[in-house]
């Protein structure tokens, strides 16, 4: 079937030069010289896809966008003089797929022809399909939960996947921002391309710009081959700008304009290189307060911001935790070999609901994997999630706190929160809900009882009376009595033990009022090496008595071993 498509522009030169390059790529086109014209031709036909001018003699192009991307899933591009930024973003927030600047560059307008000829192949072989696309079912397979605010979600995520604007993911840490940014690519017609996820904030600032743009051998100390920069490895797919407000201001100016014009030069070379990328962006930080006190420049913000896409705690979706956690274990007994995925009993499960997740889903996966080590058997109760003891009147507060959130996020979410629908929710968000979200956050400050809140680190804090009574059981077995206080070591990672890990581990470099240059994680994984290769050595490197010695499972230990990469061959270390 012969591919058909609506040109609407008043200069006719360049609408022939339109169809002339649309007739060589297959494609059928019609040419409306006006917007009253265009809208009687769309109101007649059944065109494939749309490209207009913004700028027509009767009226505005948006209103065209407005018009199809309201009633239809067709595919619509925009023409905008060159310059005229502020209304190419603005088709995008309306719907528009793309722009291209005038004057039009013939190799710039068959890309773009070619983007919306993969999406409209996808939506046709959508429609042979009458199950889940396979759209769909990739998107249910990688981003799970079913509960009503990601239904919103999973279908903007689609839609997103098919346009080129730049979008913006916010949300706390650990919700997902980084899974959905790899769907929005592998869903998009630069699924082809690379996904290049960037760290902004691990970067060194004195070695961002050859990162992003890449450098010639020779430009610099150092520089002994030429080096291609993550902007030109995107090229073709889409750049994942995570972390994007830590982004120093001198480097947010450079790629400010790399965006915008879409050419690189590398560090040492002359000419400037076109690149096609996409680019997504995201950070748990408040992106806006950032721009207000002058920390992120308002044009990039601007720039990468056109389309925000919030991402829901996972407080506010609580009754995805059952499916979560079924995916979860399924994964992890694949990885480490597990016979079968081991499973939740239903009170584990109801502790799992009830639980503050500050961590969000990154928290209820570690919570999972630290679970499976504990528990002798494949069956994890309540007991092996290691979560505090769970209190009724924390039960009212938290599921009052989640009836709060699920609104926030419903308010967030309902509308893909771009500049014009984001008013309509500040708008929706009346004193009343605002004064209850407030009470919310306070009321969640006061039964902060998650060490997430309160300090770095992976696995949350311990029932202390499991834990003691797992330590009284274990000191009967200690060869070596002096290691009684290392043996909670093995929960380093534990904030209620703090006492005992800070007898456990050499503690002189700190007890001098010094912290850890390194910070918390990192020395406290230091110390939990340095605890376990002990424990190997006076073993002889037998794992499982070392792990009786630490007071845990021959499981725990392998799992720790291979997190702190401690390799059998370091018996003679
Ligand atoms: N809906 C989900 N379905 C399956 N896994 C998920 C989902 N959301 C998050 N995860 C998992 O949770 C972990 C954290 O997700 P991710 O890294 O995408 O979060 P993030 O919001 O980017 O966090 P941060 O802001 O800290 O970078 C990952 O292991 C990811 O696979």
């Amino acid at each position: 079937m012969t591919t058909t498509a609506l040109v609407v522009d008043d200069e006719v030169d360049l609408c022939r030069l339109m169809q002339i390059t649309l007739t060589k790529m297959g494609i059928k086109s019609d040419v409306a010289y006006t917007l009253s014209q265009a809208k009687s031709y769309w109101q007649e036909n059944d065109y494939d896809f749309c490209l207009t001018d913004l700028k027509l003699p009767d009226g505005s192009g948006l209103e065209l966008v407005k018009h199809i991307s309201g009633s239809s899933t067709t595919p619509i591009a925009v023409i905008t003089a060159h310059g005229s930024m502020d209304l190419a973003i603005e088709a995008l927030k309306l719907g528009a797929f793309d722009f291209v600047n005038k004057p039009l560059e013939l190799p710039r307008l068959r890309q773009l022809v070619e983007s919306a000829l993969k999406v409209i192949h996808q939506d046709n072989a959508a429609k042979l399909t009458p199950e889940r696309s396979p759209e769909q079912q990739m998107l249910d397979s990688r981003l799970i939960g079913d509960s009503a605010v990601m239904h919103p979600l999973k279908n903007t995520i689609l839609k997103l996947a098919r346009s080129q604007a730049p979008v913006f993911l916010s949300g706390a840490s650990g919700t997902g921002k980084e899974v959905v940014a790899r769907l929005i690519h592998d869903l998009s017609p630069r699924r082809d391309g690379s996904f290049v996820p960037v760290n902004c904030g691990a970067i060194p600032s004195e070695l961002m710009e050859s990162e992003f743009f890449g450098h010639k051998k020779g430009s610099f100390t150092g520089a002994v081959a030429d080096k291609q920069g993550l902007f030109q490895q995107a090229d073709g797919g889409t750049l994942f700008l995570d972390e994007v407000a830590d982004l120093p201001l001198a480097m947010q100016v450079k790629l400010l304009r790399a965006i915008q014009e879409k050419t690189v030069r590398a560090i040492g070379d002359t000419k400037e290189v076109p690149v096609d990328i996409r680019i997504l962006s995201a950070t748990h930080k408040d992106l806006n307060q950032l721009v207000q006190v002058g920390s992120f420049r308002q044009d990039l913000y601007y720039r990468i911001n056109v389309i925000e896409l919030k991402l829901p705690t996972l407080n506010a979706r609580r009754d995805d935790i059952p499916v979560l956690a079924k995916h979860f274990l399924a994964l992890i007994a694949d990885e480490w070999q597990l016979e079968s995925p081991p499973l939740l009993t239903d009170n584990a499960c109801a502790r799992l609901q009830h639980h503050d997740f500050a961590g969000n889903v990154r928290e209820l996966r570690n919570v999972l994997e630290r679970a499976v080590t504990l528990a002798e058997t494949s069956t994890i109760d309540a007991s092996h999630l290691g979560l505090p003891d769970f209190d009724s009147h924390q039960e009212v507060i938290t599921s009052a706190s989640q009836n709060i959130s699920t609104n926030k996020a419903s308010i967030s979410n309902a509308s893909v929160s771009n500049k014009s629908e984001s008013s309509v929710a500040d708008s929706i968000q009346d004193n009343s809900i605002k004064s209850k979200i407030e009470t919310d956050s306070t009321q969640q400050a006061k039964t902060n009882i998650h060490p997430y809140r309160t300090t770095i680190q992976h696995y949350p804090s311990m029932n202390t009376s499991s834990t003691s009574t797992r330590s009284a059981e274990n000191t009967e077995k200690l060869a070596n009595k002096s290691m009684a206080s290392s043996l909670d070591a093995s929960t380093i990672n534990q904030v209620d033990e703090q006492d005992s890990v800070s007898k456990a581990v050499n503690i002189e470099d700190v007890a001098t009022g010094q912290l850890p240059a390194q910070g918390l994680e990192h020395y406290l994984q230091e110390q939990e090496k340095r605890l376990i290769i002990t424990a190997l050595k006076q073993t002889n490197w037998n794992k499982t008595q070392a792990a009786e010695l630490l007071g845990t499972t021959f499981r725990s230990l392998r799992y720790r071993m291979t997190k702190l990469e401690i390799a059998e061959d370091q018996s003679e270390s």
